[in-house]
Parts: C-alpha cells; structure tokens; sequence
C-alpha cells in the first residue's frame, strides 16, 4: 500500500476531474486515476469531452459552418470569395490542436489545486481500497477514505454493422476521416448522428440517416422537433425514420447497408458509415467482485438522488449512473459528491439540466414539453416567437426557427423553454436561470432586453404566453 487518500477519483472526464479539483479545493487530500492516451501515445485527461466528443466535434461543426457559410452564404452579404476550399487535413489538425491544449490545460489544473494524477487502470476492490494497473503492467494499490468512480461512457455497437473504424466508424473515427466521403450513411438520428452528419454534409458528402424510430428526436418538444426536421431535410440530411438496420457488407472502400421500413427491405451504398446509436456505461474490470458496489439492471453503478453506491464512502458520477449522458450534468454531480464528502450541503436541480443539438441552428431545451406536461394533465399557455420576426436574425441572415416558452396556466410558473434557432444553447440558458429562480412568464416579459439581440425572441415569447407579444400578431388577445 503506498498512499492514503481522502479522495480517489477513477476517471478523468468532466465529471471526474471536475470532482478531483472540487475536492482538492475544499482542502480534502485527492488523487485522479485516468489511462486514455491521447494520439501521441501520452496520458490524455479531459475524457470522451475534451479527446472525442464535445469538444473535437464542435471544432469540426464550426470549421465546417464556416466553409458552408463562405461557399454558400456571404454572396447574400454582397462578398464575392473566388473558389471556396476546404482542406480537410487542416480542419483536423485544428481539431487536435484544440484538444490538445484542453487536455493539457486540465493537467495543468489538476496539478494546480494540488491533485495527484496516476496513470493507469483504476479499479475499487473491497474496504475501499483502489488498484491501478499501469501500463508497463505494474501496479499499485491506494487507500481512500472516499471513492468516486467516474469511468464515463462508450458507444454502443450493434451486430449488424460492426466497426472496423475504416468505412465503419463509430463518433471518434468520423472525427479523423481524411478526406469528404462521396457518401456518408449515419446510424442513429440521435445526437451524435445529427451532429456529424451535419459537418461532413456542409463539405459536400451526401448524407443519409438511417433512424429505428418512426418518431424524429423523441426526447424534444414536438414542434421543436418538426421544426427541426424542416430544417435539417432543407439542408440536405436525408433522415430515414421507421428503419432497421439489417446488415452491412464492407466490400474494398464501401458499404452495403441493408435496412427495412415501411416500404420493404432497402439497400443503399455509402463510402463511409457511422455508427451512432447510443452510448453504454463502461464498468469493464471496474469493480472487484467482493467490492459491494451494485450495478442495476442496465448495467449502470447503482447510486441514490446524492450520486452514493451501496457502500458508504464510495460514490459515482456522470456517464456511468442513471439520468442524462451529459458533460455538464457529470460536472455538477462531480462537485456536489465532492462538497458532500467535505461535510458540506450540497445538491443539484436534475429538473434544470440542459440539452443542445449542436447543429446550425442548433435546438436547446430545458424543463418539461408540450408533450409531457399534456400528459401530466398541466394545463399550460404556450408563447412562441419566430425568428423570422426578429430584427436581429434578419440582420444575421439567420431568421431559422422560433422560440418557445411553456408556463403554468394557473401560476404562469415557466415550466420550459425550448429554442430552436440562432444561439439557442445561449438562450436557452437565459431559461434556465429565470427558471431556476421560479419566474414567471410575465416576469420574464417584463425585462428589458437589449435591441437589437437575438435574446428579445425570448422576451417576446414570454409576453406571447400572455398574449401580449409586440411584434407578432397573438393567438389569444390580452
Ligand atoms: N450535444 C450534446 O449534448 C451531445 C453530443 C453528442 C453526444 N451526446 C450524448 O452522447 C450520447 C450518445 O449519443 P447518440 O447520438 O449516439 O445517442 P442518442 O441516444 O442521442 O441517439 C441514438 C439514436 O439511434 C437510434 N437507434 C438505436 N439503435 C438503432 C438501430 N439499430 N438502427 C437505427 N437507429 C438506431 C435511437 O433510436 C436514437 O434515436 C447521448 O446520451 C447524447 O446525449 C450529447
């Protein structure tokens, strides 16, 4: 045994490392245990965020929003460019070097507040104890008085279309493809698929998605998803709902996709396939078998409403517990378990948490929707603003898409904001804060919101939930 800890972290994600500094902060002795390696073969912190997912995909999103905007959209702005290129192995190299230095700078981070790193392979044996298996194949074992597993997530693989990370890749091969595919085919309207299938389409690659579900974005607001549906098809994505994957065929440089829907059994050839289906919790080698930390039925480490497992003292954030498979809410789990180990009251709104569609427009959401409070049998006002009708989105040239707000009928209490449009993952956040401070719609109505902004088309829906938008014609007159 050779060190005593109040605090091992296994994992080093958004979750993980957040809760190591956290910890480290509040004055608690902390070690984090991470093994991902980057692309130059040397420790990576930062998780599936920071290497492979919300961070090297946005970077991709907005280089590849540039070249659609430069090739497609300034001649509206009277700029002429010449021949617009993209040289994609610039566009990655960019990724990386972003990634790079995020990585870097949580180590930088963690070193700062004081927070031991080990490299390797943590697992939790029993009494609390941590192993790490190094590379080299060693290992060692730590002392905690406090473990939180933060093991995170990795993409679910479906038999009929296995990953070679050649022509089938899943979200982190379709972040390095070399060149444009001619054609690109997409498992999954989720998240993930909506949001790469975006980047390669706006280079140039013909893009299909292929979704099981008869239903578009189950987990949005109807009209947002409608809405989104419009917009998505008008840019060029051809989503295909109601259909099951089958069985591919890798022949040389491309894929055969079998798939059945309404209309029969369908076959369609792409150059490049991704997989994006879901994630799964990963808890490979995680926990000894005499450890006492249960997982539940899904495989997921089985904790309460304050991230504790069925051993006290041993606690479990983010991707690897129940509820939503988000960055943020791992970070925020990180720092409460991190003040509760500390004595400290802590908590977090799971009701508040929110979700984006990084796409152009992006869609945001948080709260409840239409759908679900109808269900619920809450009666609601609903006030909707298009930005078609907002000054500023016209300027932008980017009058896609509407906000919309959803209270209470009888307390007028904002129950969830929903955006679809310019800057949607910013504005939905305005949302979440005057919900978080219980407003109403009124109350929101009531700001006065800088003009000419994007932001107005939030003031403007709170009034419509009252009838009393200005610059649109209401539903219902107040
Ligand atoms: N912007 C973000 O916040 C962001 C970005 C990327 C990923 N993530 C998270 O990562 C996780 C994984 O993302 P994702 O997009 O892979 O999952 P997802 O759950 O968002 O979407 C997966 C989609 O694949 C469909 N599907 C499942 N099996 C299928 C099959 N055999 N054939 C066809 N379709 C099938 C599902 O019905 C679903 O619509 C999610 O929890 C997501 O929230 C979030």
């Amino acid at each position: 045994m050779s060190d005593k800890f109040d605090v091992v972290v296994i994992g080093a994600g958004p979750g993980g490392y957040v809760a190591a500094i956290r910890a480290a902060q509040l004055g608690l002795k902390t070690a984090c245990i991470e093994k991902y390696q980057g692309k130059d073969g040397k420790l990576a912190l930062g998780g599936t965020c920071l290497n492979v997912g919300c961070i090297p995909s946005k970077a991709l999103l907005d280089s590849s929003w540039k070249f659609h905007e430069a090739k497609d959209s300034f001649s509206v702005h009277g700029i002429s460019t010449g021949e617009v290129k993209m040289d994609v192995a610039a566009m990655i190299g960019r990724k990386d070097q972003i990634v790079k230095n995020l990585t870097g700078g949580v180590a930088g981070l963690l070193k700062a507040n004081g927070v031991t790193v080990y490299e390797g392979h943590g697992k939790l044996l029993a009494g609390k104890q941590v192993e790490v298996t190094k590379t080299d194949g060693s290992s060692e074992v730590l002392a905690a008085e406090n473990v939180i597993l933060a093991s995170g997530s990795r993409p679910v693989e479906i038999p009929p279309a296995p990953v070679d990370q050649k022509v089938i890749v899943d979200s982190t091969g379709a972040l390095e493809f070399t060149s444009v595919p001619k054609r690109l085919g997409v498992i999954g309207a989720g998240v993930i698929g909506l949001e790469l299938g975006s980047v390669w389409s706006r280079l140039g690659a013909e893009v299909t998605v292929i979704e099981a579900l008869d239903k578009f974005l189950v987990a949005a607001d109807e009209q947002l998803a409608k809405e989104a549906m419009k917009i998505y098809t008008k840019q060029g994505l051809n989503i295909q709902l109601g259909a099951r994957v089958t069985g591919t065929e890798v022949k040389g440089e491309e894929v055969t996709v079998r798939y059945t829907d309404a209309k029969g059994d369908q076959e369609v050839v792409f150059d490049k396939l991704i997989v994006a289906v879901g994630r799964r919790p990963v808890t490979t080698d995680l926990l000894a078998a005499d450890c006492g930390v249960t997982l539940d039925e899904r495989g997921y480490v089985f904790v309460d409403d304050n991230c504790a497992t069925s051993v006290p003292g041993v606690y479990a954030i983010g991707d690897v517990v129940r509820g939503l498979m988000l960055a943020h809410k791992a970070s925020e789990e990180g720092v409460v378990v991190a003040e509760l180990i500390a004595g400290h009251k802590a908590q977090m709104n799971y009701d508040l948490i929110p979700s984006v569609i990084y796409t152009h427009p992006e869609a945001a959401w948080v709260g409840k929707n239409e759908q679900q409070l109808k269900a619920e049998g809450v009666e609601i006002n609903v006030g909707v603003f298009p930005f078609a009708a907002s000054g500023r989105a016209m300027a932008a040239h980017d009058t896609a898409g509407f906000v919309k707000i959803i209270a209470c009928a009888k307390s007028d209490r904002v129950l969830g904001v929903h955006v679809i449009g310019p800057s949607a993952a910013e504005l939905v956040q305005q949302g979440a804060i005057a919900m978080e401070f219980g407003t109403s719609a009124e109350d929101l109505g009531m700001m006065v919101f800088a003009h000419p902004t994007m932001s107005e088309a939030m003031k403007e829906a709170a009034l419509a939930v009252n009838g009393q938008a200005i610059h649109i014609a209401n539903r219902k007159k107040r």
